[in-house]
């Protein structure tokens, strides 16, 4: 499956805990990640993962063209509600884009360990059907 990571700023060290106690999971997928957090999963985890542009700089609109593609099987952002962030049209924009493909979102750490345990009891088999529909 093919999996975006994206954490804004005060969310990264969540971001890299989740991802050092899923890599077991993670390593068997395809990653992508916005450039700071991508840096950040890599250097802690060791997995490879394909890192766009930084969220500002554009990272959520190419990730979004992923998703537009149906080529995104799940989002994991973990967003801070509680900064405001200069793209945030962008950041709507690739949230919008996974209600109209219906690939999964989580945007908090509760919905990512849900997703993360789904993905490994393979309730995300579904997905090949659509990527197969292609
Ligand atoms: O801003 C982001 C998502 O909106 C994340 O971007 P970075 O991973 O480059 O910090």
């Amino acid at each position: 499956m093919k999996i975006a990571l994206i954490a804004h700023d005060k969310k990264k060290p969540d971001m890299v805990n989740f991802t050092i106690a899923y890599t077991n999971i993670l390593k068997h997928h395809e990653l992508f990640a916005t450039g700071t957090t991508g840096s950040r999963i890599g250097e802690a985890t060791g997995l490879d993962v394909y890192r766009f542009q930084s969220g500002p700089l554009g990272g959520d609109q190419q990730i979004g063209a992923m998703i537009a593609n149906n080529n995104m099987d799940l989002v994991i952002f973990l967003r801070d509600p509680l900064t405001a962030q200069p793209h945030e049209p962008d950041i709507i924009a690739l949230m919008r884009l996974c209600d109209v493909y219906q690939v999964p979102l989580a945007t908090n750490m509760g919905g990512a360990e849900i997703l993360i345990r789904a993905l490994e009891d393979g309730y995300f088999e579904w997905r090949e059907i659509v990527n197969n529909e292609q």
